[in-house]
């Protein structure tokens, strides 16, 4: 029924390319028409050598040229149909990688922190890749296959019926037997797309962990894991091909005994004068060219089966539920920047609750500090200011509006974030500044960097600001990298700026650099920071102490000093 349904889904993706699809029809049904006089031109030209010297060549060469032009136009039609068949298949698949990165794109944060990169990216183009050849192949086999069995029956009928007869009534065999066996390992091709997704996530995982690998000498250990993930794609592997590759020679053993049963009846009803050498010859010219398209069909019955395994792995992302439509909520332009948790409750397993009740409030232009232990649900916050998750209940003001009611575009365009994983893609230093700001002029770019103190090592750079990031920033430090984010936080200019203070990977210099430079984008903007030093802190308007999910204290450095509670003592085991 899947499957069904599957082939379904293919077939709507095909209606894009309804004009090839009809054309490519018809040079199918006309390569075959070509094809399929041939043989007759064949038998006629037999029939006229029957005897010594009792040959008529004038005749002979004209059936050759004949021969030639059918031929000939035959390779044309043929040639224009790989074409179009190509053609709809590449198109088909072009369609369904934009509707899946479509997809990708509409697809909460919640998608992509469940699922292994690499497994999607494998879907992106290994399934589509399987698609595409499946497609290819299935479309011209089916199209000629099915044209050539229908002219070569009324060939056949009309040169000797009871032969064709036996020919005929072999089909449904060959049919049978294709369609057991290939049913039989549909699984195994389902496990092969899947076993290869997972070879994908692992080696992508392993290649961007590769710093880790070597720090802790995981090599050996993610070596041996790595074979257990290709041996195991190797046996799935092995395991459909061996059935698979049953197909074609068991279809192949059944048209030849049929051909040569054939062969048989013929000689006999020949030597009773009820038909000549040469349609003799013609006939089992024609049965094998019914047979063919059965072991074609059946031959490409494997590769239409490994398609329609990846096409389902291609349809189930698309299945998958995009974030919540918000084409009638309304935009907010610049907001001032009063931020308002109210009765907050949210857990990302709804089985184990996080945040249970959580309420604060910042006003525009304050700058207020997370605090906590890791795990305390820091992050979270931001995900939740952010709204790549919502909360289960309560609210979350910005200026007063319920930020449930208003776009996440323009929700999130009131927001900059610089975070301790800085993400730079793989395009100039310029470009990744202008990340946010996509029409920024160049003066623009080089005050944000400056205002970020980034302009000083950017110029030092072989490029300058032209400069190729390699790799998502592997030729630039930590610390190099997120300047460039505050420039770009800076150049973005929102209202709104979140931090995250980078723990680790910073020497001393460059740490003062970042400070100075968050103090600069911190300015007259609402800020939330999330310290892990609290001597950053001191100056803000308020700290909100996280454990378990919740606020467990709120106010100043001074007045939670006073308190002589969690702060406190966080405050006095760092300054100790
Ligand atoms: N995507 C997620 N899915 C499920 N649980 C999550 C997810 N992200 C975080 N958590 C859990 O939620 C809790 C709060 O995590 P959060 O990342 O907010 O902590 P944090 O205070 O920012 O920690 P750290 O200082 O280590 O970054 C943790 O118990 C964490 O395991």
């Amino acid at each position: 029924m899947k499957n069904k349904n599957t082939f379904k889904r293919i077939f709507e993706y095909l209606k894009e390319s309804k004009r090839n699809l009809i054309a490519a029809f018809i040079c199918a049904v006309i390569s075959v028409i070509l094809s399929l006089i041939g043989p007759i031109l064949i038998g006629h030209a037999i029939d006229m050598m029957i005897t010594k010297g009792n040959v008529n060549f004038k005749s002979i060469i004209m059936i050759l040229i004949e021969l030639v032009v059918v031929y000939s136009f035959g390779f044309l039609f043929t040639w224009i149909l790989t074409y179009l068949t190509n053609t709809i298949s590449y198109n088909t698949v072009r369609s369904m990688r934009k509707d899946l990165f479509d997809k990708i794109n509409s697809l909460p944060l919640y998608f992509f922190d469940t699922n292994a990169h690499g497994d999607i990216i494998s879907r992106f183009i290994n399934d589509t890749d399987a698609i595409s050849d499946g497609l290819l192949q299935g479309i011209t086999t089916m199209m000629t296959g099915i044209a050539t069995i229908i002219g070569a029956i009324a060939f056949m009928v009309s040169i000797n019926w009871i032969m064709a007869l036996i020919v005929i009534l072999s089909a449904p065999l060959t049919y049978f037997m294709a369609r057991y066996i290939t049913i039989n390992c549909q699984k195994y091709f389902k496990a092969q797309a899947t076993e290869l997704g997972r070879l994908n996530g692992y080696v992508e995982e392993i290649v961007s962990g590769q710093k880790t690998v070597k720090a802790f000498s995981y090599e050996k250990k993610s070596f041996d894991n790595f074979k257990e993930v290709n041996n195991s794609l190797y046996n799935v592997g092995v395991k459909s091909q061996f059935f698979g590759a049953l197909v074609n020679p068991s279809t192949r053993l059944i048209n030849n005994v049929v051909y040569a049963v054939v062969g048989m009846i013929g000689s006999v009803i020949s030597i009773l004068g009820m038909i000549t050498i040469g349609d003799i010859s013609s006939f089992l010219i024609y049965s094998n060219l019914f047979s063919k398209p059965f072991n074609e069909i059946t031959g490409v019955f494997t590769q239409i089966q490994s398609a329609a395994a990846s096409a389902q792995r291609v349809f189930d992302i698309l299945d998958m539920e995009s974030e919540e439509d918000e084409s009638q909520k309304a935009s907010i332009n610049k907001c001032v920047g009063n931020v308002k948790f109210e009765d907050v409750e949210f857990s990302y397993d709804k089985s184990k609750k996080l945040i249970t009740n959580l309420s604060f409030e910042a006003e525009s232009g304050h700058k207020i500090a997370i605090v906590g232990k890791t795990g305390a649900g820091k992050t979270t916050i931001v995900n939740l200011l952010m709204r790549f998750y919502d909360i289960d209940n309560g609210h979350i003001y910005l200026d007063g509006v319920d930020t449930k009611k208003i776009t996440r575009d323009s929700l999130r365009s009131n927001f900059a974030m610089v975070l301790q994983e800085t993400f730079l893609f793989g395009d100039t230093i310029a470009n990744n500044i202008a990340y946010g700001s996509r029409d920024a002029a160049r003066e623009e770019i080089i005050a944000a960097a400056k205002m970020a103190d980034a302009d000083s090592f950017i110029r030092k750079l072989p490029n300058g600001y032209d400069t190729v990031i390699s790799d998502s920033g592997s030729n630039l430090s930590q610390g190099q990298k997120q300047l460039l984010t505050i420039a770009r936080a800076m150049l973005q200019n929102p209202p709104i700026v979140i931090l995250d203070e980078a723990t680790s990977n910073i020497d001393t210099r460059t740490e003062l650099k970042i400070q100075a430079a968050f103090e600069k984008v911190m300015e007259g903007r609402t800020s939330f920071i999330i310290a892990h030093r609290l001597s950053t802190i001191e100056g803000a308007d308020m700290i909100l102490v996280m454990d378990h999910g919740n606020i467990v204290e709120k106010g100043t450095h001074k007045e939670l000093l006073k308190q002589d509670g969690v702060y406190a003592s966080i405050y006095k085991s760092q300054f100790a």
